[in-house]
């Protein structure tokens, strides 16, 4: 028998035994509901995981596009808006090898000519970055910086899915923290759920983690952000859709599960073997504690 008419059978099969759903996953062989067991954090991922991908692609960013000269023009003489200036001239010299990189000129005298020229540089900078959906620190603390007043004025409000809340409750409730990690900066996750369709969820969270702890793609931003929260990476269980993220995480001794959300970028078999994959966080819905599940555990030696 191939190897996916194996699958396929173990995925029938299992279908049969929980009598409704799958319960071991939407496309791997792992045991969903023993993946909370020892998991005293619960560390997320916002687009394409608590929140719809399309959200982000179709509203935050084309803010920002359609908003940056407006922006620049209004902060100009604000420190915030040179500073974020600042970093976007420093990483564009960092990038001078990237093709197509729009290098932004020193703004050596106030003239309006001159500003007008670097403004337009940062412009042709900040769409140059979007265009490539970079996740870099300079990029993602001017989108934070703009979409403020779209969200404080509610022009703009932070899509959630709807099996977000629950779960976090639950897990909560079990004694679990709940921290988020995305490439968005702190100030911008802040917003999306200090603002968002289900309310202000920032009590939810016992902290946030942007590209200034270190790119998702890399396993020492999960290493620090461990130590950071003081927790053993063991018992941290991070939930994003983006394999190139879950890989390090579990590179660093973390649980990682895929998020399998509508419009996601679609993932391999070889993903769905390689970790355990949920459609909604209701799949992870817990009613026993982490600490009560590791003496049940004992008790039962
Ligand atoms: C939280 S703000 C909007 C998201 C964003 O800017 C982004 O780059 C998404 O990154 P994620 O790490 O959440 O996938
Ligand atoms: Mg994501």
């Amino acid at each position: 028998m191939s190897n996916r008419r194996l699958k396929n059978t173990r995925h029938r099969s299992e279908r049969t035994a929980a009598g409704t759903e799958n319960k071991r996953s939407a496309g791997g062989p792992h045991n969903i509901s023993g993946l909370l067991d020892g998991v005293t954090v619960v560390l997320l991922d916002i687009e394409g995981t608590t929140t719809p991908i399309t959200f982000v692609k179709d509203e935050l960013f084309p803010y920002v596009r359609s908003h940056v000269k407006q922006h620049l023009e209004k902060h100009w003489q604000e420190e915030e808006c040179q500073q974020d200036i600042a970093a976007l001239k420093k990483q564009a010299e960092e990038d001078k090898e990237t093709d197509g990189v729009v290098l932004i000129p020193e703004c050596i005298t106030d003239d309006d000519e001159t500003r007008q020229k670097v403004l337009s540089a940062v412009v042709d900078n900040v769409l140059w970055n979007m265009d490539a959906d970079r996740k870099v620190t300079a990029l993602k603390q001017l989108q934070g910086h703009m979409w403020r007043t779209a969200y404080q004025t509610g022009k703009i409000k932070g899509e959630v899915y709807p099996d977000v809340v629950p779960a976090i409750r639950g897990w909560l409730e079990t004694g679990r923290q709940v921290y988020i990690y995305s490439s968005g900066s702190v100030e911008a996750q802040k917003l999306l759920f200090g603002f968002s369709t289900e309310g202000d969820l920032l009590e939810l969270f016992s902290g946030h983690f942007d590209s200034t702890t270190g790119l998702k793609v890399e396993t020492e931003s999960y290493r620090r952000i461990a130590t950071a929260v003081g927790c053993d990476p063991a018992n941290i269980l991070f939930l994003t859709d983006v394999v190139r993220e879950a890989k390090p995480s579990r590179e660093a001794g973390m649980k990682a599960c895929l998020t399998v959300r509508p419009g996601n970028a679609p993932l391999t078999e070889e993903d769905m073997a390689e970790f355990p994959v949920i459609k909604s966080f209701s799949e992870l819905a817990s009613d026993v504690s982490p600490s009560k599940k590791r003496s049940r555990g004992k008790a039962a030696t």
